[in-house]
């Protein structure tokens, strides 16, 4: 009926187009003839096929055709990608009844996105969906030669291995803990200080600030430079409006000649800086030690630094994977506070409840570490903000299948994209009750893992490619939140909105602003 539906239109949409030109140029050939010969092929591979035009060459069983969205011709869905795409693609997926999964083109690149547990479970479980689609800003900004983008060979399996071992382990997530309750007490003392000058405090500012101190630390020891940290934000920053940013050339195979923007020409002047600024500071590393195979400090750097032949990077490959721990490791921690602040000014009960737990199982000394585990409450709070305000709500970077696979009974060819909307799944009312209530009571009713095992709640992905970085960001986020609740009573200085900005990470659109008492 659809098919049926769908010819008669473009038979009618091409006898108008033929009318029309025969009127227009008076002269009946050659435009009316191209254009009838043309604009069939076109409509019939961009119109009939399910999931637009990228997917014109994929023949699909006639038991198990896809449910899918045509979009734009040529564009595909590419405009629904913008600030709010998590909840367009959302909304798609729930009005074509495709929330196990929907084909679209973004561009010419065939797209599937999951909104259901199990089908997101098949898609980052498995070995099909391994690599990530290629992102030309990634690509030069040297993430390539990072764990983040390498495909998925024995080169990433080797970087996996050094960054569990020697940045995220709970042995150095332990040793780091001095430097994170440091940063933590710096955090505090500027928030104290914003109030005296003026009145009211910009978290997110002060958050970021401590973030990135934190992150420094633990990959290049303490010695950096107030300059040097300074030039890294400012990269990071840089680094994070061009990956965030649209890019043609990652949609259109000639693409890169609409780079309007220059986003390539700047990524390739960023990387250059990167390169500059972080060789300098493995070079000093290594002078300070003057064999280069000496270093027993715990940062990431002199690990990488004192690895065995058989296991050390070349210095290129050292950059690329110390650039991608600050960079990922700077803002998203950030992010996640901020949210959580801005929900306890609006809840206060919530807000007192969680300082009655801390006042009852840690009394006055300063929060640790090993407190956590006991605070459940305080926990639950932070499931809770990433269920609401998951900040990859499409699981930051997507996956692509590296061979032909069936997800469910639909056939996905290699070179497909696949996405989890996650925030789909988190706010699906099938799947967890009143979803757009702030309840963290519910995590107290059910445990539900954050790592990855249960795909209702998986902020940080799951399977091979799931976040190396998520012990490490989680300890972070409660040590902090615990200390912001301890030492202060948050209040709004401002309305605070809750209303989303999707760029790399799903940020507020409005800043936070607070007064603290
Ligand atoms: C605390 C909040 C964090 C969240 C919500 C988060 C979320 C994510 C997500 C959704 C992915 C993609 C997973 C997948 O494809 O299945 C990812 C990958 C990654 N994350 Fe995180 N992340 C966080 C913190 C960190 C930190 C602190 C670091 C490092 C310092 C980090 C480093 C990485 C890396 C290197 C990858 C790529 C893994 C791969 O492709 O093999 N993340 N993260």
């Amino acid at each position: 009926m659809r098919t049926h539906t769908i010819t008669i239109f473009f038979i009618l949409l091409t006898a108008l187009c033929l009318l029309a030109t025969t009127i227009l140029t008076s002269s009946p050939w050659p435009w009316p003839l191209l254009l009838s010969t043309l604009l069939p092929l076109l409509l019939n591979t961009w119109l009939i096929t399910p999931g637009g035009f990228a997917w014109r060459n994929v023949h699909f069983n006639s038991h198990a055709v896809p449910k899918g969205v045509i979009g734009w011709p040529l564009l595909g869905s590419l405009p629904l990608m913008g600030s709010l795409a998590h909840r367009k693609l959302a909304r798609l997926s729930k009005s074509c009844d495709a929330d196990h999964l929907l084909y679209l083109s973004l561009g010419t690149q065939p797209v599937v996105i999951s909104s259901h547990p199990d089908t997101a479970r098949q898609i980052l479980s498995g070995s099909a969906f391994s690599d990530r689609p290629t992102k030309i800003s990634a690509r030069s900004l040297m993430f390539e030669r990072a764990i983040g983008f390498a495909p998925s060979g024995q080169y990433w399996r080797h970087l996996r291995r050094l960054a569990a071992t020697h940045m995220f382990s709970p042995r150095r997530i332990a040793v780091m803990e001095g430097l994170r309750s440091c940063v933590a007490d710096k955090m505090m003392e500027e928030v104290m200080m914003e109030m005296e000058v003026e009145g009211m405090v910009r978290l997110r500012g002060v958050l970021q600030k401590g973030s990135l101190e934190s992150i420094i630390g633990s990959v290049f020891g303490s010695e950096l430079s107030r300059e040097d940290k300074q030039v890294l934000v400012e990269m990071v920053s840089e680094g994070y409006e061009l990956i965030g940013r649209f890019n043609w050339e990652d949609h259109f195979p000639l693409g890169g000649l609409l780079d309007f923007h220059g986003v390539g020409k700047r990524c390739k002047v960023l990387a250059l800086k990167v390169k500059a600024l972080i060789g300098r500071i493995i070079d000093e590393k290594r002078s300070t030690t003057g064999t280069g195979h000496d270093f027993n400090k715990d940062d990431f750097l002199s690990v990488l630094l004192s690895l065995p032949q058989e296991d050390s990077l070349t210095d290129s490959d050292a950059i690329a994977v110390l650039w991608e721990m600050i960079f990922r490791g700077t803002d998203v921690v950030a992010i996640i506070l901020e949210w959580i602040m801005a929900r306890l000014v609006l809840h206060p009960d919530i807000q007192a409840q969680a300082k009655q737990e801390l006042n009852l199982i840690v009394g006055a000394r300063p929060v640790k570490d090993i407190d956590i585990p006991k605070l459940r409450y305080l926990q639950a709070i932070v499931k809770e903000v990433l269920r609401l305000h998951p900040p990859g709500p499409l699981l930051s970077w997507a996956r692509l299948a590296v061979h032909d696979v069936h997800v469910g009974k639909f056939f996905v060819p290699a070179g497909t994209t696949a996405m989890v909307n996650m925030w789909a799944i988190t706010h699906n009312e099938s799947i967890w009750k009143d979803p757009w209530a702030f309840r963290p009571e519910r995590f107290l009713e059910e445990e539900v893992s954050l790592l990855g095992s249960d795909l209702r709640l998986a902020p940080f992905g799951s399977g091979r490619r799931v976040c190396p970085g998520r012990a490490l960001g989680l300890a972070t986020v409660h040590l902090w939140l615990a200390r912001l609740l301890q030492r202060y009573h948050w209040v709004p200085a401002q309305p605070v909105h809750l209303s989303e900005c999707l760029r790399l990470s799903m940020e507020m659109k409005k800043p936070l602003i607070c007064q603290v008492r």
